[in-house]
């Protein structure tokens, strides 16, 4: 309510007035629908006069009143407020429920429902009924038309129901309610209501018109709701889960088929978490029954332990016991048995002595029944506790038991959950295409740029004057950090996990930062380093899989293959092909398990890369580079085994011979990359057309490339550009080739994984 007091007078009139129209509506259809007589500000104000208690204050006559007056109907206003809310408060209808929304001018209004009347409440807290304006101003007659406009405020006509008044609430989010007078509520609008409202059509066909691939408008409705009814917001979520499909006007029926299906396998990662969470709370309920029942059995050794104690005492005590019997026995004997003749008193027999002895005789007696008595007392005793005790560790050995049944059978479940999880994010990508085309533009310190990258997906060429605009999966501007460049490849980092061929491509002219981007300086380390990094976290990770890693690294000059990780000198070498796989016999892949050790060996690659460069007088950098690691899980639950690999490779230049004038050996070597990258063309345009022949073996690059880029792939290339005007027409070659990879679809991935041999039992 903090605002209303700071608006100008002129404002507040309108603000105030706002809600008195609602009011007015709503009145007018309480009159038709229930025949009660609504309260107009007239009425409301004669009411007053006859009703000084009354919970509904009317401040309008303030006005009028010199200031002195004022004040003290502000006194007398503050105290029926406070009144009203203790009265409200202490009746019945102890649940006064207030309501808030915020006028389109910015201020807060609140009001609580009241004796079937809603009465609004204002910034100096005066009260005020629903026909009465909340504060200070002219009292309207019902005639007077008396809210300049609410955009909010309207009607809807509903089938069985007639014209029906809306108003739009706003919390923290917008809500489509309408008035039920039968409550005298404002009711949240069923969905289907809710289509009829103009406010919500027009959005929704907004929508519709902007993806015309989804068809469902209730759907459309629903997900405005979610988005507080901004069609943006909608358009953007539909586009982040769906993607670009939805710009076409797909197959309608396969379409919702999808729609359904993404939705029923949301619905099952919601219920694998239920799961989970209930396979944790039974793993817990079992860890509490295990040390309860440790502690069962350390409490009855103890009990076993003081028996056996008592059991020694009673011993010792029987001992006690046959040896007092002895001695009064001994004590008995020694009396004369011959007839009483006075006995001359003895000096040796002290009868006081003998009393004692009696005596102590007879407590002994005492204490040993005593004593028997409240061992077999305590021996029960021990014996209901250990049988007690013995039935609880069968009770929580039972108990174990179920939960351990339940733990397997959730495991089950869990794995079941998890394969159909994997599916499903691997639907997702196939649905936002297998390969993936982003274009990365370097920094130049010259201050011309040919190139626009103004929007995140489009970049636009300036030559002669026109613009030639470029579509790709993202652009990455020259400030894009190395970081938000490796995002775009995340996703397909875990498929390698889970057994799929993955590749990232760095294609573009000499200097234009293929290497920046896969490779990078130390502190600034590209996506090499990153999606390494990001494998091993993956692999980490998932507990129940063991990986082994091997790594790789070969560079391709002039069509012959160089291996980096030889230890001594390598000899030649040959591409095999066998089926789906291509293998290079000889090649030297060392194992590997942490982040240092792998960048140890990518370092050694890369002094082997620049030795042999320097052999034979060449730059590194007019070789392609191909790192391979491959990656070999195995679920120590179902014993499968998947196969994937993570092929990272950086391209040599690609330049036009002309250009650089090269003669001789250098002639040769340009002419060999071109050749390899018009080969690697070729084999994009067939798999755009669909050919049934796709020539990989056209070149040794392709044909080692063959599993990254056939059916069973999934690939990222990045076309690096540079900005500089010189560069134009190589800069325009590269972004016409990245766009028309754009266009190329690899085709359903296949998951390279076994089954176990012997599929283990369930634990
Ligand atoms: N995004 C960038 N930010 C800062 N510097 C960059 C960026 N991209 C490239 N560079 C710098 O530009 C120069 C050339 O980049 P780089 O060596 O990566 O190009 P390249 O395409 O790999 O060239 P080549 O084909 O000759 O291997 C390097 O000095 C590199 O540090």
């Amino acid at each position: 309510m903090g605002s209303a007091a700071s608006v100008s007078d002129a404002k507040k009139e309108e603000v105030e007035v706002a809600p008195r129209r609602v009011a007015e509506e709503d009145d007018a259809q309480v009159k038709d629908e229930q025949s009660v007589a609504p309260h107009n500000v007239e009425e409301e104000q004669t009411s007053r006069q006859e009703e000084p208690a009354s919970h509904v204050v009317d401040i309008s006559s303030s006005e009028e009143n010199d200031a002195e007056t004022q004040d003290e109907a502000g006194e007398e206003i503050e105290t029926m407020f406070r009144k009203t809310m203790i009265e409200a408060s202490t009746e019945t209808e102890l649940s006064l429920a207030f309501e808030s929304f915020l006028h389109k001018d910015g201020t807060l209004y609140s009001c609580f429902s009241q004796h079937g009347s809603r009465v609004y409440v204002d910034e100096t807290n005066q009260v005020t009924n629903q026909n009465a304006p909340p504060s200070g101003s002219h009292a309207h007659t019902p005639a007077e038309p008396a809210v300049a406009d609410d955009d909010r405020a309207s009607a809807v006509y509903i089938q069985g129901k007639g014209m029906i008044m809306t108003y739009m609430f706003e919390e923290k989010a917008n809500t489509c309610r309408y008035f039920d007078p039968q409550t005298g509520l404002w009711l949240l609008m069923p969905l289907q209501w809710e289509m009829d409202v103009e406010f919500v059509r027009t959005r929704v066909q907004r929508v519709m018109g902007a993806l015309p691939g989804l068809g469902d408008q209730k759907e459309i409705t629903a997900a405005l709701r979610q988005c507080n009814y901004d069609p943006d917001e909608v358009i953007s979520a539909y586009l982040t889960i769906f993607g670009d499909v939805l710009f076409q006007p797909a197959d309608r029926e396969q379409h919702n088929r999808e729609l359904n299906s993404f939705r029923s396998h949301l619905e099952k990662d919601r219920a694998i978490e239920d799961l989970k969470q209930k396979l944790q709370d039974r793993e817990r309920e079992a860890e509490a029954l295990l040390q309860r029942n440790s502690s069962l059995a350390r409490e009855a050794q103890y009990l076993s332990d003081v028996l056996q104690h008592l059991n020694l005492q009673v011993a010792e005590l029987e001992a006690d016991r046959q040896e007092a019997r002895e001695k009064i026995r001994a004590l008995l004997s020694r009396r004369p048995t011959a007839p009483p003749v006075r006995p001359e008193p003895k000096p040796g027999v002290d009868p006081a002595r003998l009393r004692a002895l009696s005596a102590l005789t007879r407590g002994l007696n005492v204490a040993n029944k005593q004593l028997r008595a409240s061992l077999g007392q305590w021996l029960q005793e021990a014996r209901l506790q250990m049988r007690e005790l013995e039935e609880a560790a069968a009770r929580a050995g039972g108990a174990e038991e179920e939960a351990r049944r339940e733990a397997r059978e959730l495991r089950g479940l869990y794995r079941k959950e998890a394969v159909e999880r994997k599916a499903l994010y691997n639907r997702l990508l196939e649905l936002q295409g297998n390969i993936r085309v982003f274009c990365r533009c370097r920094a130049s310190p010259a201050a011309a740029s040919c190139l626009d990258v103004s929007e995140e997906e489009e970049v636009a060429v300036t030559q002669k004057g026109g613009k030639r605009r470029f579509l790709f999966d993202k652009v990455y501007p020259s400030s894009a950090s190395q970081e938000k460049v490796f995002e775009g490849t995340l996703p397909i980092i875990t498929s390698c996990a889970d057994g799929f061929n993955v590749c990232i491509l760095a294609y573009g002219q000499t200097g234009s930062g293929k290497t920046y981007t896969m490779m990078g300086p130390k502190d600034k380390p590209g996506v090499n380093v990153r999606s390494i990094r990001e494998l091993l976290r993956i692999c980490k990770e998932r507990e129940k899989v063991t990986y082994a890693l091997k790594i790789s690294m070969l560079e391709i000059y002039n069509d012959s293959l160089n291996d980096l990780l030889a230890k001594g000198p390598a000899g030649h070498l040959e591409i095999r092909a066998q089926g789906k796989s291509v293998t290079v016999p000889g090649l030297t892949a060392m194992d590997v398990e942490t982040e240092e050790h792998i960048l140890n060996v990518m370092e050694l690659g890369e002094k082997n890369r620049k030795i042999a460069s320097t052999k034979m007088n060449i730059q590194s950098s007019r070789s392609h580079l191909i790192l391979t690691l491959r990656v070999e899980g195995t679920d120590s639950v179902s014993g499968a085994t998947s196969h994937g690999t993570l092929t990272l490779c950086d391209l040599a230049g690609s330049e036009r011979i002309s250009k650089t004038e090269a003669t001789g050996a250098r002639l040769l070597e340009a002419a060999s990359i071109n050749k390899s990258l018009t080969a690697l063309g070729q084999v994009f345009s067939a798999l755009k057309c669909n050919a049934l022949h796709v020539p990989f073996r056209n070149s040794k690059l392709t044909h080692l490339l063959q599993p990254c880029l056939s059916g069973d792939a999934k690939a990222c290339v990045f076309v690096n550009v540079s900005p500089e005007p010189a560069n134009l027409s190589e800069t325009l070659s590269t972004l016409q080739f990245g766009s028309s990879i754009r266009q190329v679809v690899l085709g359903k991935a296949t998951q390279q994984v076994a089954p176990a041999q012997n599929a283990k039992a369930d634990k």
